[in-house]
């Protein structure tokens, strides 16, 4: 089995794309979904949040406007916050590519939008960067979150330029046009993928995804 690393910045389009593969029969991992459901009451996650930002956690649930303005300007407190949540989404990832292997999948995507920060690019065999120009980036961000531009920004300084992201991206599917020009291009990807399953020394044997 391969595994196909999905990545992009925030508001970036990756959701979608990620929605396709799915649709398409692809195992999709959700790093953003892994990390909401260790937050959730309950959570695996919650205990130490509580600690890191007291006040955060009341009667077991996590306010999560109240923990993002809390993290977001404070790189020592964010960076707190990833050494809680990371190993535990590595965890889940290996548990993942485990259970893809098992059922017997061609191919497993990792969405994960810190995918390059955090070096999980160097457990893909391939990956998609998601990318649209930086106002459209900025306008979708706002239209569906309650973020002011400033916390959206300092979220983008936050994270690798996507200039960089798509310096090192095997594919690229570009979302500042329309949801069907997104589809084509997430079409031609899967071709490309179930076409590197068929044949190819190095690109391994046939198969579904
Ligand atoms: C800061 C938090 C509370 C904000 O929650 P919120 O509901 O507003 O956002 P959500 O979790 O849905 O994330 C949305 C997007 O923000 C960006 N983002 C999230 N965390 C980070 C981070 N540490 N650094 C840079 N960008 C980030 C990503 O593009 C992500 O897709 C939350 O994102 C969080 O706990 N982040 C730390 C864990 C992390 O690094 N997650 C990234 C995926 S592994
Ligand atoms: N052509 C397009 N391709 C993809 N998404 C589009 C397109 N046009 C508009 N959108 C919208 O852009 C928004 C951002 O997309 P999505 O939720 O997939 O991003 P994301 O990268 O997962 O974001 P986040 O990192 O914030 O979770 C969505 O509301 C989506 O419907």
């Amino acid at each position: 089995m391969r595994v196909l690393g999905l990545t992009g910045g925030i508001g970036m389009g990756k959701s979608t794309v990620a929605r396709l593969l799915r649709g398409a029969g692809f195992p999709v991992f959700d790093a953003d979904a892994a990390v909401h459901a260790m937050q959730a009451p309950g959570g695996r996650a919650l205990p130490a949040i509580a600690r890191l930002v007291p006040g955060s956690v009341r009667n077991g649930v996590l306010d999560r406007a109240a923990l993002r303005r809390a993290v977001i300007g404070d790189p020592a407190l964010m960076a707190g916050l990833e050494r809680i949540i990371h190993p535990l989404v590595w965890q889940e990832r290996t548990r993942f590519l485990e259970q893809a292997r098992r059922a017997g999948h061609r191919w497993a995507v990792l969405d994960v939008p810190l995918l390059f920060e955090t070096g999980g690019d160097r457990a893909c065999d391939r990956v998609v960067v998601v990318s649209a120009p930086v106002d459209v980036q900025i306008h979708r961000v706002r239209r569906r979150r309650h973020m002011a531009a400033e916390q959206i920004k300092a979220v983008i300084a936050r994270q690798m330029p996507d200039r960089e992201k798509r310096r090192r991206a095997d594919d690229v599917i570009l979302t500042g046009l329309s949801r069907g020009d997104t589809t084509r291009q997430v079409r031609r990807l899967i071709a490309r993928l179930r076409g590197a399953n068929e044949g190819g020394t190095n690109e391994g044997k046939g198969g579904e995804a």
